[in-house]
């Protein structure tokens, strides 16, 4: 089995999910596991709508949904060709709407809000099932809430997943064409949740793993991963061959290709990720494996915004244990990830993402230490093989971006990881300006 996961651009329009069958049929795998996204823009269109109804601002909500109504019965009928298609479409369509509306009425809690936010893949996939019955292609429709579980820790549980997974896929032995929705899941306490934003993809390589597939397919609107960030710089390439640490890396500072997470469940159980484009689907894309195959080279580079820098100082620190423990475990406390650390004798600097706890967390830290904060910062990250051998490599970096102001440099964390801190203002000349030195 293969398992084929299309991207928001990849089911954004009905000429688009008209091409995903000829894909599909490509890839000669004796069962195929499709795994969509919301149409591009729905879950945007729906996280809308969630904040106007959590406003109360319920005229703005009704008008939202209205327009986004309209989009889909237009969407409807450019897909389905007969009136069968096109009323057995509408009629689930209206029944998402009215299920829409019927929030006007309540008190709207985080659970309503992801009731709303699961709708576009549910209507993505649904709208491709029956595109796909209107043709007489037989496939399963699988709701992804009868298996997709995350526990108290939104940590997903692959055993679950595959013991209910192949539960559902084996009551019907004789199909060969599953769908399922990506990004949506069950929590631990059986209500509506999902994978946060971009995790269709995470969806895939769940299902992928807890069915040890031949691959999981990743189909997107460029072919695979490139050596840079193609929004902001001009003649990236396309990488051939990346292996799991090396893509962890750079979907976790930025590439925005590739969930970060999605990278875990394949590399724990070995199963390859091939990273497609919708639009030229011969070209060969990237292959996500356990090999190492970049050896002595630069790989890529990815920046990662939304960054803040603390500096936390302290006379206590000097010749002192124990320093390094008491910042991390208010970190720990209040559940925020750091990124980034460097250290010196008398100071600590470190970088976090999530700021939801940044009061606490200062308070906290300044009943033994000054506490900077800088924000607006991005890690600009550059991947490759940084083994303690192959040197000249930090000196080719700070060449690059020397006329950048940099707040923090991480070198030999890891043996393909070299990350700058830098204001984000100046994030795209250094992308632009490592580009133009390493590729
Ligand atoms: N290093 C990179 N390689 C390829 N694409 C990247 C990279 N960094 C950012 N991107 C962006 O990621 C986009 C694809 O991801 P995404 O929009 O999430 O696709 P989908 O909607 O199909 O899931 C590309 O169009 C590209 O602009
Ligand atoms: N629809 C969800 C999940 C997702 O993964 O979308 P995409 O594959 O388009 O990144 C989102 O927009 O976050």
């Amino acid at each position: 089995m293969k398992v084929l996961k299309f991207g928001g651009t990849s089911v954004g329009s009905p000429e688009r999910i008209e091409q995903l069958l000829p894909i599909i049929n490509s890839q000669q795998a004796e069962k195929h596991l499709v795994v969509l996204s919301a149409v591009s823009g729905t879950t945007n269109d729906l996280v809308a709508l969630s904040a106007l109804y959590a406003k109360k601002d319920i005229e703005a909500a009704h008008a939202h949904i209205d327009a986004l109504y309209e989009q889909y019965k237009k969407f409807v009928h450019q897909l389905f060709k007969t009136e069968e298609g096109i009323a057995e479409a509408l009629t689930f369509i209206d029944k998402i709407f009215d299920l829409f509306y019927q929030f006007k009425n309540k008190n709207f809690t985080l659970a309503a809000e992801r009731i709303i936010l699961a709708q576009g893949e549910i209507i993505s996939t649904t709208l491709f099932h029956l595109h796909l019955k209107e043709i007489e292609v037989p496939s399963v429709l699988l709701p992804a809430l009868e298996f997709m579980l995350i526990d108290e820790n939104n940590e997903p549980d692959v055993e679950y997943i595959r013991e209910h997974l192949s539960q559902e896929i084996s009551k019907y032995p004789e199909e060969k064409l599953f769908i399922t929705q990506g990004y949506i899941c069950k929590n631990a306490q059986g209500e509506i949740d999902n994978l946060r934003r971009g995790g269709s993809d995470y969806t895939a390589s769940l299902v992928g793993a807890a069915l040890q597939v031949e691959e999981v397919q990743i189909w997107t609107d460029i072919d695979g991963f490139h050596n840079n960030d193609p929004r902001y710089v001009q003649n990236t390439k396309s990488i051939a061959k990346l292996s799991f640490d090396e893509a962890a890396e750079l979907s976790y500072f930025g590439a925005k290709i590739l969930h970060p997470q999605s990278v875990f469940p394949a590399r724990k159980y070995n199963v390859p990720v091939r990273l497609l484009d919708t639009m030229n689907p011969t070209a060969q894309g990237t292959l996500i494996s356990g090999e190492t195959t970049n050896q002595n080279q630069i790989v890529a580079i990815a920046a990662k915004d939304g960054i803040t820098a603390i500096r936390i100082q302290s006379s206590r620190m000097l010749m002192a244990y124990g320093f390094l423990r008491k910042v991390f475990e208010i970190f720990e406390r209040f559940k925020t990830p750091i990124d980034m650390i460097t250290t010196s004798e008398v100071a600590v600097s470190l970088t976090i993402d999530e700021t939801g706890s940044l009061s606490e967390i200062v308070k906290e830290l300044e009943l033994f230490s000054t506490v900077e904060i800088d924000n607006d910062q991005s890690i600009i990250c550059i991947v490759g093989d940084f083994r303690k051998n192959n040197h000249g490599y930090a000196t080719v970096v700070s060449e690059a971006v020397k006329h950048i102001p940099i707040r923090m440099i991480s070198y030999g964390g890891s043996e393909n990881n070299i990350s700058l801190l830098i204001p984000s203002i100046h994030k795209i000349e250094g992308l632009r300006s490592l580009h133009n030195r390493l590729f």
